[in-house]
């Protein structure tokens, strides 16, 4: 499958948008593929939220010579999970983001210079506000689905609360409803870990280069969470890289340092981390359960036995205060050595987890008369 990126841009004469911090943007830029096309009901869309590093490129390639697709192809195409024989796949680049949406990497029109660390404190509603936006110029007024892992599933219930008329069907894998001490701990240890890099300069490095150490152990961090005591076992047991007279697991953690730094940006890490740590879907409402009384959608949380980020026993709480609070929720797991990357790598359990989701949230009364836990 051939695909293009696309841009949706406008200013604050034409919307207006203000981060729940309080910034009114003078311009917005979104960038977005579009995969399958949307039906004259226009009741067929489904759009796809990717995880903190990823972009906008969901499936496909952009020629016949790219080397990689996608960072979700094996689940989205003619056939697959998310059929585009007959659904309308969209996925956006967040807000914040460096894959082409308005983030510390753009130029600020107010200093004609990137906007860096005074890119204004956003939150995952934040992110999820501007994908309304989008979807409104496509012309989608309701999802069929948002489904998307760890960020992308903070972002699938932030839709399913802050759009509850706009969503029928919510998949958040490996995520949660707000961020736990331990992750937020992690995510500050790959904060400070850019901010001591000296070549950082409080993040006015763009003319002088990127704080490549700060940023790759930033990654290297994330990597140890993103990952399983299993899969190093299984993968690199004690064995040696003697080319690098390391233990080959931490020449792997080396290797996606450095892969890292040459597709990623330090303020855009920043950045993202921190809305992530904000993430609270109760935040506007004082209270969770006030919140979970907001949806209508039906959810779906799918979590990953081996995820140290987002264990499952917390994703089965969620569902089940939903489902006290007089939702709809049900959990599913996939079980996998992989840890909290299972969503990116294990697609033949994910694939007909969302199928079977998608064939019984067709019907108005589902196979399930009543809620799994
Ligand atoms: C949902 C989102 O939006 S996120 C977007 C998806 N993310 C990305 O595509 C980029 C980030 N990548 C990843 O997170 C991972 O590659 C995943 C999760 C997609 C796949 O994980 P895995 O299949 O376990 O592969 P993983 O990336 O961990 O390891 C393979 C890489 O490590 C390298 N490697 C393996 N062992 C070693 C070693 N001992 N020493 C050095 N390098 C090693 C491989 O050569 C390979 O390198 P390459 O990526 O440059 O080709
Ligand atoms: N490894 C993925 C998932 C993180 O949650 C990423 O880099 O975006």
């Amino acid at each position: 499958m051939i695909v293009k990126k696309r841009f949706f841009s406008f200013t604050k004469e034409e919307i207006q948008f203000t981060t729940e911090s309080g910034y009114t943007f003078d311009a917005l830029q979104v960038a977005y593929e579009t995969y399958g096309r949307l039906n004259r009901e226009r009741d067929n869309a489904i759009l796809v939220l990717h995880a903190l590093t990823g972009d906008a490129h969901a499936a496909g390639f952009y020629t016949s010579r790219d080397p990689k697709p996608g960072w979700w192809d094996p689940m989205i195409g003619p056939g697959r999970a998310l059929d585009t024989d007959k659904y309308f796949v969209i996925c956006s680049n967040v807000l914040g983001g460096c894959g082409g949406t308005t983030g510390p990497t753009s130029i600020n029109p107010r200093t004609k210079a990137p906007y860096g660390i005074g890119f204004p404190p956003i939150n995952i509603r934040d992110m999820v506000r501007l994908q309304k936006i989008l979807l409104d110029n496509l012309g989608i007024k309701k999802l069929r689905m948002a489904i998307g892992g760890s960020m992308g599933g903070m972002q699938a219930l932030e839709w399913a609360v802050t759009f509850p008329d706009s969503v029928e069907t919510v998949v958040a894998i490996a995520a949660t409803h707000e961020l736990s001490p331990l992750a937020i701990a992690f995510n500050y240890a790959g904060i400070k870990a850019i901010e001591n890099d000296p070549l950082w300069r409080n993040g006015n490095y763009y003319s002088s280069g990127q704080p490549v150490k700060g940023l790759m152990l930033a990654r290297m961090i994330g990597t140890l969470t993103y990952k399983s005591d299993e899969l190093f076992k299984r993968r690199f047991s004690r064995k040696m890289d003697p080319e690098r007279g390391l233990f080959q697991v931490e020449s792997y953690l080396e290797h996606q340092g450095e892969i890292f730094v040459n597709r990623f940006d330090a303020n855009t890490y920043l950045c993202l981390l921190k809305a992530m740590n904000r993430h609270n879907i109760a935040e506007p409402y004082g209270l969770l359960e006030r919140a979970l009384r907001r949806i209508k959608a039906k959810v779906f949380m799918v979590g990953i036995d081996t995820d140290m980020l987002y264990p499952p026993v917390d994703m089965r709480s969620f569902i089940q205060r939903l489902n006290t609070a007089g939702g709809y929720g049900e959990y599913r797991e996939i079980k996998s050595y992989q840890g909290h990357d299972a969503f990116l790598v294990d697609f033949d359990q994910l694939a007909p987890i969302v199928r079977e989701i998608l064939k019984n949230t067709r019907t108005k009364t589902l196979l399930n008369e009543s809620p799994l836990v």
